[in-house]
């Protein structure tokens, strides 16, 4: 289903697991910052809305949305941090640059995820431009941070 047609910020809290003893991190790629920054304030406060505290919420940053593997497997093998949440925000360039990073960045999440068997979230955008970035970073389309966010707590309640 495209964005389009589902806010990013929508979800229920009915049956979301308690998270008050959980502890999080979230890594945040320094590209882009005006988006990845507004990402991260929207899976911070909806940490924090559904039960997470302060203290168990580990930021750290990243260059680059394809150094967020590396930084992801660092904070995976961490035994007290039971998710991984990785914000960044891909523009769409002259050349296939876009794609390499795009495609680097799923792959390597996903094998931080089953090498550690813990949820590493995508919260990567990949927009055509600006525009399209800032609209899923809390404009029409909602907030991919808060949907990051809320992927990583239903996943602990799995
Ligand atoms: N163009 C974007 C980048 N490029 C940088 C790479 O992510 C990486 O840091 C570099 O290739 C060195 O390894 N990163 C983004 O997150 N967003 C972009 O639009
Ligand atoms: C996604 C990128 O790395 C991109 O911003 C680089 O732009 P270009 O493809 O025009 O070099």
């Amino acid at each position: 289903m495209a964005t389009s047609l589902k806010n990013l910020s929508d979800y229920s809290s009915a049956n979301i697991t308690n998270i008050s003893s959980r502890k999080f991190a979230i890594i945040v790629s320094e590209w882009n910052t005006e988006v990845t920054e507004a990402l991260y304030q929207g899976a911070y406060q909806t940490l924090l809305k559904e039960g997470a505290v302060v203290e168990n919420i580990i930021r750290k940053n990243v260059p680059g949305s394809y150094e967020l593997s590396l930084a992801a497997q660092w904070m995976a093998q961490q035994t007290d941090i039971e998710a991984v949440i990785c914000l960044g925000c891909v523009i769409q360039g002259e050349t296939k640059h876009f794609d390499f990073i795009c495609n680097a960045v799923a792959y390597g999440l996903t094998e931080v995820s089953l090498k550690y068997n813990k949820p590493v979230i995508f919260g990567v955008l990949t927009p055509n431009n600006q525009e399209q970035a800032m609209d899923r970073a809390g404009g029409k389309h909602g907030n991919k941070g808060d949907e990051a966010a809320i992927t990583a707590i239903k996943m602990l309640g799995f």
